[in-house]
């Protein structure tokens, strides 16, 4: 307790008060001061936070599992995340906003800028799309347009029926090698960050060992720049099947705030993910 500080209790202090940038997030890379990313699909949580210190909201498509109920990602339409991204964007004050691209809307250039630029009408910093090498090009001409561009490698959910599942990737050597591929390719065209779904610890470690830009995993071992969870999970909300690397942030707290601030104090002294979240 500080002396000297009257009744009067101290205000409660976010922790994220300047505005969240892609090169002030270079610079938590650069400075190993973890990144904490949650998904958001409204105003309030937004706030709430923000004001826990969360740097980045992501308005997943996995907003058509924990919002709607839908058993995949591929229903979710640009409007509905759309939408979801202007009442995230009116709620957060510092923290960026990701908004993903969902299922179909980028399978031409073109396709992709015309969606890209609804999302960023709607309030998103940045978008989120699913590929590597492949939707390389893709990046880059969303960059030379403005859109800052966030790629997705590992377990890409929109590619359910092709993997067979939400399985595991890069577990194989060619495997491994070719992620690798995927995340300097599109580094190279120009994104200002990646996802890394659901590949081994070490492999996680690898790629961003070999990247200059943040990585972010789910599932992808504690040695990315930053780490990302679907708040339903977070919060023990959601009701199906629990893939191994989520962690119920409300065991042991008495509010959402406590739950949020918990996981931000995780990732930040790298406690989160322990070993039993990692492949
Ligand atoms: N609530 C929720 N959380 C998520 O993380 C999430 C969604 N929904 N919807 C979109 C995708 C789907 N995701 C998933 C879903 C399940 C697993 C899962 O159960 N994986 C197995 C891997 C099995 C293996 O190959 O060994 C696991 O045990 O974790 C992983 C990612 C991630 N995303
Ligand atoms: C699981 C995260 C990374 C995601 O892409 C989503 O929420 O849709």
């Amino acid at each position: 307790m500080a002396s000297g500080s009257g009744n009067a209790p101290a205000p409660a202090k976010p922790i994220a008060t300047k505005a969240v940038t892609i090169p002030s997030l270079l610079q938590m890379r650069g400075a190993a001061n973890k990144i904490a990313m949650l998904t958001c699909y409204d105003a309030s949580f937004a706030s709430l936070m923000d004001r826990c210190g969360v740097e980045v909201l992501l308005i997943g498509d996995s907003l058509g599992m924990v919002c709607n109920g839908h058993t995949s990602t591929l229903p979710v339409t640009i409007d509905e995340v759309a939408y979801h991204t202007a009442a995230v964007a009116r709620g957060a004050k510092s923290a960026m906003v990701l908004a993903d691209m969902p299922f179909g809307t980028y399978g031409t250039k073109e396709d992709a800028l015309r969606n890209a630029v609804k999302l960023m009408q709607a309030g998103a910093h940045m978008v989120k799309i699913e590929g590597g090498e492949w939707v390389a090009d893709t990046v880059r001409f969303l960059g030379e347009r403005a859109v800052p561009v966030c790629a997705h490698i590992g377990l890409t959910p929109q590619f359910v029926h092709q993997l067979g599942g939400y399985k595991v990737q890069g577990k194989t050597t060619e495997g491994a090698e070719q992620l690798k591929r995927d995340a300097l390719a599109l580094q190279s065209a120009g994104a200002s960050m990646v996802v890394l779904e659901a590949i081994p610890a070490g492999l996680g470690r690898e790629v961003t060992e070999l990247l200059s830009i943040p990585t972010i995993g789910i599932g992808a071992g504690p040695d990315c720049s930053g780490q990302v969870l679907v708040m339903h999970d977070l919060l023990g909300v959601f009701p199906g099947r629990k893939a191994r690397f989520v962690k119920n942030f409300m065991d042991g707290q008495t509010s959402i705030e406590a739950a949020v601030s918990a996981y931000v104090a995780a990732v930040k002294d790298g406690s989160f993910p322990g070993p039993e979240h990692c492949f």
